[in-house]
Formats: structure tokens, C-alpha cells, sequence
């Protein structure tokens, strides 16, 4: 099939690498110039496990280009794609203007009939508006051109993008005709391992069923978080609490980790953007307020047990700090925690040596005004006289680090661990002192 993808960014790059990998001819236009500059150099602006590979394979095969050429794109591909940024408008709502630029771009050029696939993150009612753009632009050249509007939201997680878009636990296709609902089946019929892994439904329950799925997820963490808050207080284990609670099938061990709060591109973002349609809607969704502001607060968390330690001036300390990302396996470092704790700890005077495996780059970027951070290649460059070393994301390195080194280089033996990933009893008998989330057995012995 001829598709062509709008917005060439985490999920547009992914969804048309993916899509060519099975034989479809794939189109990618993106307004950014130096992003088409570096693909069509054959390089990736994004780090993806696995994409390059897709990439690279697909575009020798002559099945994926990249381009700036809006008419061209139009012109390609029956299927087009709008995978373009839907971020946060000042009151939380998500902005549309990319979106319906898009789409504009859309009618302006079509010839023929096109389904145009909403695969961004987009509020209820969304395809109207997109489908009310199209249908202007064609009035505006006196054309009439028959086209569908679906919603094909996106689940996939950043980290392990390309396997999530191979082996996806399902596919939401939201539309209200027989024609565009075939071509979406026959698209995606060689990613599913069997059709009820499809699911066809209207627009609005297709474009809301996003928002309740990070919702969902997010309101899992917040609630965890709260517990580990309360655990520290009873003297309990969240980590053990988390597997006995994980074992009730009705419940599963996904996304029940206590941490620094959650981060990224979406469930912040797609938490306030639901809250904000509610009141619209004359709806107060009580509960997704909660979980936001929970999550604010965890974003906290780390910082006062830096405090309580350290006392509330910081002028002259100097931290470690492993890992940047918001999460494993990808340099995304939007609402990443750890630039709340940076914030932080250096408004109160601190030095922050930190590293990351591949956010670097990006958290340079970011994180440019923050003068008293610097970033380096390795985690023995991190602890040479540091007062403490700070966890903030979950690399594989982290996990069996040399504890003899951390002693030895740090001024005092001293971890706050945003991210659990070590065994509190073990950690007391190697000498540190160390400081978890939610983990309050620990505290308890370590006080007796
Ligand atoms: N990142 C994720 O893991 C993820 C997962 C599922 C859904 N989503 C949703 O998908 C959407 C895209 O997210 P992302 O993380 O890929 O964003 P992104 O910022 O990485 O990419 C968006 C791209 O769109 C381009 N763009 C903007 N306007 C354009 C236009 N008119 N024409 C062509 N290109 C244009 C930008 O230059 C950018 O390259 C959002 O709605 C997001 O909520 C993201
Ligand atoms: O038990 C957990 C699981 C996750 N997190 C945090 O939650 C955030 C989001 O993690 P994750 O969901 O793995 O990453 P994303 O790439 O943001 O993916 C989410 O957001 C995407 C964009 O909408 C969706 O497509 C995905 O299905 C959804 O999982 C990160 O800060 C994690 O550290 C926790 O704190 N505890």
C-alpha cells in the first residue's frame, strides 16, 4: 500500500519504518528540515532501539523516503498519516495547531481519495475538526474529492518502540465507514497474531480510548507512589507489597513501580489534556486530579531526602547522578524527573556530575542554563568526591554496579536510589547508606 506519514518524529518514524519493513511504499514529511537533512543522510535524529536497522533496510529497498515536499507526500500515499506533536496549551488542553496544519496541507493537495489516519493523541471530537479543515480547503479550490477520517491511536512506548509497533497488544481503529475500516484491516493484518487484536470502533470511543489507557497507567504509579510514601512511614517494603499485590491476576505486575514520578512525552501531558476535557464537560474527574498532583509531588521526594540528609543549604556539596532519561533506552528527556531534581538541588547551591548513557546530547540541550551541572561519559567520572550518588533512571548498567568502586570514590558512602534497584539488606552489609523509595523495613533496621 502507499502510505504517507506526517510528522517524522518518535511515533511517525516509527510507524513508517515499521510500515515499509512489511512491503508498503512509505512516504515521511516532516516540517523540520535538518531532521529530513539527517534520514535522507542516513542517520537517526532519535534514539530507538532497532529503528536504525528498519530504517536503513528499508530505505536500500527503495520502500522509505524522506521529505520536506508537502504536495509530494499528499500526492503518495492513499493512507496519510498525521503523527504530528499534539503537546500542552497553557490550560493543559492539548494544541491542535499542528494537527489541523496537517490536515490543511491535506486538502490543499489531494486529488484522489485519501483516509487520513489521526495517529496522534488527539481529544474527543478531533477527527470532526480535522475532517472539517479537509473538506474547507477542498471547497476553497472547488474540488470534490471523497475522503475517510479515522483514529488509529498509538500505544507505543518509547524504549521499545519498534517491537511494541510489530508485536502490538492491540489496534484501535476508530471509524464510521466499510471502506477505510478494509484498508486499515489489510494494513495492519501482518502485525496481528489474531484479528480480535484489532478492535473497530467509533471515532470518539477510538480518540477517548487513549486517554483512559495513559490514564490508567498513570493512576497506577500515582497510587503506588502514595503507598511507598506511607510504607516508609509503617515500616513496610513497597517492593514487597508491590509483588504481593502483583500476584493477584486481577491486578498484574505491570506498572506498579514506586519511583520519582512518572516523566516523558505522554501521561503528563495526556492526564492534564483528559482533566481539561472533563471541564469542559462539566466534569471534575476527581480522581485524575489526584493522581496529578501526587505526581508533582513525587517529583519531590528525592530532594528532601537529600535534605533531611544534608540539611536544606547544599552550597559547596557535589552529587552524582546516574541516569537523565526519562526512562531506559531512550535520550527523551521531556518532563524527565530528573530535571526537577537538578532544578532543585542546584537552586540550593549543589554541583551535579552526571551520566547518562545516550541522553547526553539531549539533556545538554535542555538543560544548558543550569550552570552547575555537568555531564559526563562514564559513571567512575560521576562519584570522584561527590557527597552522594542520586538514581534517577533505570539503565541495565546501573543494576550490578562495581560497590566497592562507589565506596571508595564517594566522600561518604551515601545512595538515594529514585529507582529501587538494589537489595536494602545488602546495601547495609556493604556499608552504605542507603535511601530508597518506599523501602521503610529498611529504615526501621537501620535505626535500631
Ligand atoms: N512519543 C511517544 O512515545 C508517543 C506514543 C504514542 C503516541 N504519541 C503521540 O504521538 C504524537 C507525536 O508524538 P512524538 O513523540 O512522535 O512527537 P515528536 O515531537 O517527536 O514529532 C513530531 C514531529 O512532527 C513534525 N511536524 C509538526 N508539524 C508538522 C506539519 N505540519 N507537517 C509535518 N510535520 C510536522 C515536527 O517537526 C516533529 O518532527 C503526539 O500526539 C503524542 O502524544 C507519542
Ligand atoms: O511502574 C512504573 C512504570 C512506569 N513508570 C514511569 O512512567 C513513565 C512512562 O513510562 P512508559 O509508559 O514506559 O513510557 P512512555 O514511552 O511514556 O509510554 C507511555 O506513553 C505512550 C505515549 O502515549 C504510550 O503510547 C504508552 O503506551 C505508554 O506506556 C516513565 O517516567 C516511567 O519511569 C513508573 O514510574 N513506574
Amino acid at each position: 500500500m502507499k502510505v504517507t506519514i506526517i510528522g517524522t518524529g518518535y511515533v511517525g518514524l516509527v510507524t513508517g519504518a515499521c510500515l515499509s519493513e512489511m512491503g508498503n511504499h512509505v512516504v515521511c514529511l516532516d516540517v523540520d528540515a535538518k531532521k529530513i537533512q539527517v534520514l535522507n543522510d542516513g542517520g537517526i535524529p532519535i534514539y530507538e532501539p532497532g529503528l536504525k536497522e528498519v530504517v536503513q533496510r528499508n530505505v536500500s529497498a527503495g520502500r522509505l523516503q524522506f521529505t520536506t515536499d508537502v504536495q509530494l507526500a499528499v500526492n503518495h500515499g492513499t493512507l496519510q498519516f498525521i503523527g504530528v506533536g499534539t503537546p500542552p496549551d497553557e490550560d493543559g488542553s492539548a494544541d491542535l495547531q499542528y494537527v489541523l496544519a496537517a490536515a490543511r496541507n491535506i486538502g490543499r493537495y489531494m486529488t484522489d481519495y485519501k483516509v487520513v489516519v489521526d495517529k496522534s493523541t488527539v481529544p474527543v471530537g478531533t477527527a470532526d475538526k480535522v475532517r472539517a479543515v479537509i473538506a474547507e480547503e477542498l471547497a476553497k479550490r472547488d474540488k470534490q474529492v471523497d475522503f475517510a477520517v479515522v483514529s488509529n491511536p498509538e500505544f507505543l512506548k518509547e524504549g521499545a518502540a519498534v517491537e511494541d509497533f510489530m508485536r502490538p497488544d492491540r489496534i484501535v481503529v476508530g471509524a464510521d465507514d466499510e471502506r477505510s475500516i478494509l484498508l486499515m484491516r489489510a494494513l495492519y493484518a501482518p502485525y496481528i497474531r489474531s484479528h480480535e487484536r484489532l478492535l473497530v470502533m467509533d471515532v470518539r470511543s477510538a480518540e477517548f480510548t487513549k486517554y483512559a489507557a495513559n490514564s490508567m497507567l498513570a493512576t497506577r504509579i500515582s497510587f503506588m507512589n502514595e503507598l511507598a510514601l506511607l510504607a516508609e512511614k509503617v515500616g513496610a517494603d513497597i517492593e514487597l507489597v508491590r509483588k504481593g499485590i502483583g500476584s493477584d491476576p486481577r491486578i498484574g505486575y505491570q506498572f506498579l513501580y514506586a519511583g520519582t514520578g512518572y516523566g516523558g512525552s505522554c501521561f503528563p501531558k495526556d492526564v492534564n489534556a483528559l482533566m481539561r476535557t472533563g471541564k469542559e464537560y462539566g466534569i471534575d474527574l476527581k480522581v485524575l486530579n489526584a493522581v496529578d498532583r501526587a505526581n508533582q509531588h513525587q517529583k519531590t521526594v528525592l530532594v528532601e531526602k537529600v535534605v533531611a540528609r544534608f540539611g536544606a543549604d547544599l552550597t559547596g556539596r557535589r552529587f552524582a547522578m546516574w541516569g537523565l532519561a526519562f526512562k531506559p533506552n531512550t535520550d527523551d528527556m521531556r518532563d524527565a524527573p530528573s530535571r526537577d531534581v537538578i532544578q532543585a538541588l542546584a537552586e540550593r547551591g549543589a554541583t551535579i556530575v552526571a551520566y547518562d548513557p545516550v541522553a547526553a546530547e539531549e539533556a545538554h540541550r535542555v538543560l544548558s542554563h543550569v550552570k552547575s551541572l555537568q555531564i559526563v561519559d562514564n559513571v567512575a567520572a560521576t562519584l570522584e568526591g561527590a557527597d552522594a550518588l542520586l538514581i534517577l533512571t533505570e539503565w541495565r548498567e546501573f543494576k550490578s554496579p562495581d560497590f566497592d568502586q562507589i565506596k571508595r570514590l564517594l566522600k561518604q558512602p551515601v545512595i538515594f536510589d529514585g529507582r529501587n534497584l538494589y537489595e536494602p539488606a545488602l546495601m547495609r552489609d556493604l556499608g552504605f547508606d542507603y535511601r530508597g523509595i518506599g523501602r521503610g523495613t529498611a529504615q526501621l533496621k537501620a535505626a535500631e
